[in-house]
């Protein structure tokens, strides 16, 4: 038990009920069987996202009543700062109002028309930035990440030679930068290793390539080097960011994750090029350059979730509480992607509905039918969210995923055991389930609006 203990007692409770199976019938109809669309106050337990539905603690409370709104030179931008040199060791830091703001910065800053970005794995809003700054976003992870079954503790690693080839295929000028996601999201919360890391940047080094991480989720990432990685055991996660982000010439940061709050994102970097090239652009999009869309009380949060978010009795319960939902499904029988992640576990849907096919939305179904059956909300991470390629077609990767993600601090190991049940009771009556098919499909990112009917 001591693994799973909750280093924190509860002060503030926010009711929540499920409503009855009638109305998720027809609460997920009305959804166009879209969990994205569903209402808040019809969901019981919800793991759509992982992304700004932590619980703040007293002390990130207390610093929302400390916000200094000042239009210019907040002190609370200052502590954000401070707390960022501190615990990532950048020393220059661009606020933006979440991660798809510094995103959108750090794509036109450094992209140029027909560039190329490779990536372990691709992330949906990190790929359309890049495309709408010019340029491509091949994938150049391990082999093993598109195997769910695979245990390989490091499943997020770049592959090295998959790297080579994209370099000496193109050469190194077409580079605009090598970008890392850590506890890559689309591949299960699958960390990369420290050794991992350092191999690519000296790869980089050797043709002066830049190397720009996606550090949303680096300190859970940072937890599995200490627990993984032998000679990281007696090392503080402090530390090991700090040599994490040594690796890089820069970051761009989803607040919303690892940092405990509710808004917020940056961009930050040892690069001074960087630095200039995106504050001079973060007063077009974001706001001033020592605000940039957020609240100074919402800095000040931020400040505080970042440092909060480095203690080790946090990451091991927070990590140890994913992992106890995917050993439960193990025990059901349920197929997952192993090993655990560190931010959710994901349902393999091939595998769950395997009479569906393709083109009938396995992993859109299976999110759908789990809503109705327990009222728990989980996210299609498939075909549907890979979307088309550049002739229209549909993609179908081989990680067809529902993503069951825990919000931080939110729910007791009680909720994990119901979600666990109602799932495990739904693959004993997999084949009742029918596919679906599409009636909507919006432009962009159509995972968050498409609509569907059953067959
Ligand atoms: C590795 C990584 N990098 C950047 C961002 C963008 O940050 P932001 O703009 O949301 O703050 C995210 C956001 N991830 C959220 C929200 C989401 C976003 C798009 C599709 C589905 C869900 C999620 O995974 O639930 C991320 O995971």
């Amino acid at each position: 038990l001591i693994d799973l203990i909750e280093p924190f007692k509860i002060k503030v409770i926010e009711p929540v009920r499920l409503v009855s199976e009638e109305r998720r019938k027809q609460a997920i109809k009305e959804a166009g069987y879209n969990t994205f669309l569903l209402l808040s106050e019809d969901v019981f337990i919800d793991l759509l996202t992982d992304s700004g539905t932590s619980a703040m603690s007293d002390n990130q409370w207390a610093g929302m009543m400390l916000g200094d709104e000042a239009y210019a030179g907040s002190k609370n931008f200052y502590h954000l700062e401070k707390a960022i040199q501190d615990v990532l060791g950048y020393k220059y830091v661009t606020p933006t109002h979440q991660g798809r703001g510094a995103e959108h910065l750090m794509s036109q800053a450094l992209i140029s028309e027909g560039q190329i970005v490779p990536r372990n794995m691709y992330f949906t809003t990190s790929k359309l930035h890049v495309n709408i700054a010019g340029g491509v976003m091949p994938d150049v992870i391990i082999d093993e990440a598109h195997d769910p079954e695979n245990e390989f503790e490091f499943k997020g690693n770049v592959d090295l030679l998959k790297l080579q080839k994209v370099i000496d295929e193109n050469g190194p000028e077409k580079i605009a930068y090598v970008n890392v996601e850590m506890n890559v999201n689309m591949a299960g919360g699958q960390p990369v290793s420290m050794a991992n890391l350092r191999a690519v940047k000296k790869l980089c080094d050797q043709y002066k390539i830049k190397v720009i991480f996606d550090a949303t989720r680096s300190s859970e990432n940072a937890y599995f080097i200490k627990t993984r990685e032998k000679e990281y055991a007696d090392v503080p996660i402090i530390d090991i960011l700090n040599e994490m982000m040594s690796y890089s010439d820069g970051c761009i940061y989803s607040s919303k994750k690892d940092c405990l709050v509710n808004i917020g994102g940056f961009l930050a970097t040892h690069d001074k090029e960087i630095f200039e090239k995106t504050r001079s652009m973060v007063v077009v999009y974001e706001g001033l350059h020592t605000y940039g869309g957020m609240a100074g009380r919402d800095m000040e949060a931020v400040a505080r979730g970042l440092r909060e978010s480095t203690q080790v009795s946090y990451l091991k319960y927070r990590t140890n509480q994913v992992k106890l939902l995917g050993d439960l499904l193990i025990e059901g029988g349920v197929p997952i992607v192993r090993p655990p992640g560190g931010h959710a576990i994901f349902l393999n849907a091939l595998k769950f509905l395997p009479h569906l096919t393709r083109e009938q939305w396995p992993a859109q179904t299976l999110s759908a039918a789990i809503y109705e059956a327990s009222g728990v909300r989980s996210m299609e991470r498939g075909a549907i969210s890979k979307g088309r390629d550049k002739d229209g077609n549909n993609i179908f990767p081989n990680l067809e995923l529902v993503r069951l993600t825990i919000p931080r601090r939110v729910y007791t190991n009680t909720h994990i055991e119901y979600a666990a049940e109602c799932i495990i009771d739904l693959y004993k009556r997999r084949h009742e389930i029918p596919g679906l098919k599409m009636v909507f499909e919006p432009e962009y990112l159509r995972f968050f609006q498409a609509t569907f009917e059953q067959l």
